[in-house]
């Protein structure tokens, strides 16, 4: 086979050995020295997330410059945002079936390939409605990336690193909204075609993971899985190196088959999973880890940064811009904290401790605006209003601010806001009013000021310490975890179509939380909503803390076994207290006939199943 699969004499001399700490991969007989091939293929998957977090994270910057060279009303700017979350959504839940049928590898190709098209289109638009084509087409290829890249992450890492590899991708994703502000706040100097250059540098990165998986190799699980046993042993013994590969290559198959003979095979995977207990709560885990993750606000926070920027006092659209970078710096640095966390502290800690940090700040953000809003500037100026709008009937800006057609003008004095007025916002753009002293948008400092969406305040720095806190709770854990369990806890057969159903529930919220913002501020104000987050959260908390079970160092073939009790008890077990298999190669020979065959004596103990106390 070419492969440096050994004798029985010589694997079954290591045998398993408990360490104190109760790593696995020392059970499995391999030593921690991990060959860089396994890097470079983290690497070029990895520039999948990065896509991801690009391509959403690029959008508010060129839509700045959009709004103003096609003349884009609201529905239309509404539209190119939320048409790639919508087609992600669509197509991370098709992505299960063709990643079963196609494998990893061509999905990633072709998830490449479409980021790539899709950035030439963008690019070269003429329209709006080609822009919108060019955004659904992203946007597909982000639903692939989004669930097939954390499967063939963690099916070619060793167990030791899993939790790392698959962790950097999520870094990848924050990376990739990083970088995507950065390159906003560079061309934004470029007023016109610099959301040419915004929109279509994507196609960098697509191009170059393009090349870079023509020429790496499919996951050796998937291969086993179709019966491509000496693909996959190649495979394997490539991505290893030096190491022996035999007990892994035989956990792999032999859990394939006794998975089939549980599971049963053929038929639609889906009602296999919801009919096969242990997978089917892992799916709920993982469904609602990811559902958690975008109710925690996330993307609302991310986005609504520049508000809370505007209200700590930065009125400057260029220095907003560069200050919204700062905020996705914060979430990028904070995830490399998850990445060198995930395998020290494990998932779930790293998980209760970032919501519960979550939910703390979100208290702080919402505290922050309850303040704002109880000492709101009162309107002193009443103009003649042509129109006789609902404007003029708000007394507060607070009271003004909700209300989607209106606006704050007032001149400041340091910290005194006078001569304040609520007046109608323009159609055109929400920079400006529709008439009156903040119709044209003047540069002097002593002009009136125009405040839309936000209301000037001196708690601001109690919003804006709640923003950083946030993001630096939820970025190590909340934002990478719920990728990183997902790649890991469904059986082989069950591993695509868990990944794209939990990966779509994901997209499905991030839009309807997007989508509703606006609306439950106007219903609850804003600190009435970041109390809604803080619910969301302690329920979240309450989630993990009951359900998730820890699968750190596990072999991905042994994971199933923390989803053998009943749902809301197994965050109780641990790796080292589940119900534990431990895939002991002595004969590569034997039939699955043989399975749970125990004798210690025999050269043939194959597999025993055993609870372990590690
Ligand atoms: O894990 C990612 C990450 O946290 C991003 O910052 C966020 O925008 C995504 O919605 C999320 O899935």
């Amino acid at each position: 086979m070419g492969s440096k699969r050994q004798t029985a004499a010589t694997v079954g001399d290591r045998g398993p050995v408990e360490t104190p700490s109760g790593d696995t991969e020392n059970l499995l007989g391999q030593d921690d020295s991990t060959p860089c091939f396994v890097y470079v293929l983290a690497f070029f998957s990895a520039l999948g997330g990065f896509l991801f977090g690009y391509d959403t994270g690029v959008v508010s910057g060129a839509m700045l410059l959009l709004k103003k060279e096609m003349n884009l009303n609201a529905l239309w700017q509404e539209l190119l945002v939320s048409s790639t979350v919508g087609a992600a959504a669509l197509s991370a839940l098709c992505g299960g079936s063709l990643n079963g049928w196609l494998g990893r590898r061509i999905c990633i190709l072709v998830a490449s390939f479409i980021f790539g098209v899709g950035g030439v289109i963008l690019s070269i638009a003429q329209d709006k409605v080609v822009l919108l084509a060019g955004r659904i087409v992203v946007g597909l290829g982000i639903g692939i990336a989004s669930m097939t890249v954390p499967v063939y992450i963690a099916e070619v890492s060793p167990p030791h690193l899993r939790g790392q590899l698959v962790t950097i991708n999520a870094l990848f994703i924050t990376g990739g909204q990083f970088v995507a502000s950065v390159v906003d706040g560079v061309f934004s100097y470029l007023s016109h075609s610099g959301w040419r250059y915004m929109l279509g540098l994507s196609t960098v990165p697509a191009v170059l993971q393009f090349f870079g998986f023509v020429f790496l190799p499919e996951s050796p699980r998937w291969l086993l899985q179709k019966g491509r046993s000496q693909e996959a042993c190649q495979v394997l013994s490539r991505i290893r190196g030096d190491q022996n590969i035999d007990e892994e290559y035989d956990t792999i198959k032999a859990s394939i088959e006794e998975e089939e003979r549980e599971a049963g095979a053929g038929g639609v995977v889906i009602l296999r999973i919801l009919s096969h207990g242990p997978t089917r709560r892992a799916l709920v885990v993982g469904c609602g880890l990811q559902m958690f993750q975008q109710l925690s606000g996330i993307n609302t926070v991310m986005y609504y940064s520049a508000t809370i920027l505007q209200m700590a006092g930065v009125r400057d659209d260029k220095q907003a811009i560069w200050l919204a970078a700062a905020t996705s710096a914060t979430n990028f640095v904070f995830t490399l904290v998850g990445v060198w966390l995930v395998d020290r502290v494990g998932r779930r800690k790293l998980t209760l401790g970032s919501l519960l940090g979550t939910g703390l700040s979100l208290t702080l953000l919402a505290v922050g605006f309850l303040l704002s809003a109880q000492n709101s500037p009162p309107v002193t100026f009443h103009p003649v209003d042509p129109h006789n709008s609902t404007c003029r009937l708000y007394s507060s800006c607070d009271l003004c601010m909700l209300d989607p057609y209106c606006g704050f003008c007032f001149r400041e004095n340091g910290t005194t806001v006078s001569e304040s007025s609520c007046v109608p916002v323009s159609q055109a753009s929400t920079d400006h009013a529709a008439w009156g002293r903040c119709f044209n948008n003047t540069e002097e400092s002593d002009g009136p000021i125009w405040a839309y969406n936000y209301c000037p305040t001196s708690y601001s720095w109690i919003v804006l310490l709640g923003l950083i806190l946030y993001l630096a709770s939820f970025a190590p854990g909340m934002g990478p975890m719920p990728w990183t369990v997902n790649s890991e806890i469904y059986p082989l057969w069950a591993r695509s179509t868990g990944n794209a159903c939990s990966a779509g529930v994901n997209w499905i919220f991030n839009v309807l939380v997007s989508l509703t913002f606006l609306h439950v501020a106007e219903f609850l104000t804003y600190y009435g909503a970041f109390f809604m987050y803080t619910g969301l959260v302690v329920l979240g908390l309450l989630f993990v803390y009951g359900c998730l079970p820890e699968t750190k160092g596990l072999q991905l073939e042994d994971i199933e076994n923390l989803f053998t009790g009943r749902l809301c008890s197994c965050g109780g077990l641990s790796a080292n207290e589940s119900r534990y298999v431990h895939y002991t190669r002595q004969s590569s020979d034997l039939s699955p006939a043989q399975y749970g065959a125990v004798d210690s004596d025999s050269a043939i103990a194959y597999i025993t199943v055993s609870t372990v106390s590690m």
